[in-house]
């Protein structure tokens, strides 16, 4: 079932396009990735989904039913942990999360149980009776996150919840991700930092300027590109004929030699590690280290759009 269908959304500010007919498709029980840079529109997108950014054209659809501002019916199965941290400084830990809990839910003896479970879930437990200003950024961050999850949702959208985030809780974050959608969460995640994309998402969609560039598993995108493999050794004393003669060796496509590390891109192919030691060895070039890594989704994204990623 597909939980979530945007088609052809078109969003305007003013004379910027932030969004260009970007298409999503979201089905039941994944876990779906908006990798992006910054800019890319992953924002505006999830603001246009929940109805709360008005949008030039295209239709919303979440549930298999219309999205508008007052789908309540809808909204009540969606959970949201928006970029910037939203609680309330007057309550504590506990009282946060029973709060927006207790939007959706009635029955106050369910909403302690639920309320103590997103507890857990986040591993605040220590920190019940504290206010958000003496949190950490990262158990803030859990913090947000408990309050977004309370009451069970069905679907749940995080808009890039690690960013600025220490290493601990960003791994508590990730798993609990995980552990949601095992839960039967579908879940839709933004993020522009690759490697977490990579770890997490059984779907990607890739977008630049508001237009979705790829999408699949991360090893179906990789698949898309042409690079194979890179190879990286610690070489010494090689000049250009050497660099000119290992362009021409089957399926190279490109070589670059500096501070006696020369990094090789290879095309998709078999024994080109070999092909290259063979080269070496034939040539008599004193060489160290070799390492060779697979393609990630920046190699993805600098082979569809000719720019890194990366901020
Ligand atoms: N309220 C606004 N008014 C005008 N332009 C905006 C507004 N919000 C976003 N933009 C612009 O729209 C484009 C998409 O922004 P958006 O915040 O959706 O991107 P993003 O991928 O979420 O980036 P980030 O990771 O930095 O939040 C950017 O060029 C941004 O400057």
């Amino acid at each position: 079932m597909v939980i979530v269908d945007v088609k052809n959304l078109v969003k305007r500010y003013d004379k910027l396009v932030a969004l260009d007919h970007l298409n999503l498709s979201v089905e039941e029980g994944e876990i779906f990735g908006l990798l992006g840079p910054n800019g890319s529109g992953k924002t505006t997108a999830i603001n246009c989904i929940l109805s709360l950014l008005k949008y030039d054209k295209g239709t919303i659809d979440i549930f298999g039913k219309k999205m508008s501002p007052n789908a309540y019916d809808i909204k009540k199965d969606i959970g949201i942990i928006m970029q910037n941290v939203a609680v309330f400084d007057e309550l504590t830990v506990y009282e946060n999360i029973s709060y927006f809990c207790s939007l959706y839910i009635k029955d106050k003896s369910e909403v302690r149980r639920l309320t103590q479970e997103a507890i857990s879930f986040v591993s605040l437990e220590d920190f019940t009776k504290f206010h958000p200003k003496k949190l950490s950024g990262g158990l803030l961050r859990r913090l947000n996150i408990a309050c977004g999850i309370a009451h069970k949702p069905k679907l749940i959208i995080l808009d890039e919840p690690t960013v600025a985030v220490d290493p601990q809780s960003r791994n508590k974050i990730l798993e609990g991700i995980k552990k949601l959608n095992e839960n039967g969460a579908t879940i839709i995640y933004t993020s522009h930092y690759m490697e977490e994309v990579e770890q997490l998402c059984s779907k990607i969609s890739i977008i630049d300027k508001g237009k979705v560039l790829a999408t699949g598993s991360k090893d179906e995108l990789k698949a898309m590109i042409s690079l194979g493999e890179k190879i990286t050794v610690e070489a010494y004393d090689l000049n250009e004929e050497h660099l000119e003669e290992m362009k021409r060796i089957p399926n190279i496509s490109s070589v670059l030699y500096s501070n006696n590390t020369l990094e090789i891109k290879s095309k998709k192919g078999k024994n080109n590690l070999i092909h290259v030691l063979d080269y070496l060895q034939k040539s008599e070039i004193n060489f160290g280290k070799i390492y060779t890594e697979m393609p990630t989704l920046n190699d993805v994204f600098l082979e569809i759009t000719g720019k890194e990623l990366r901020d």
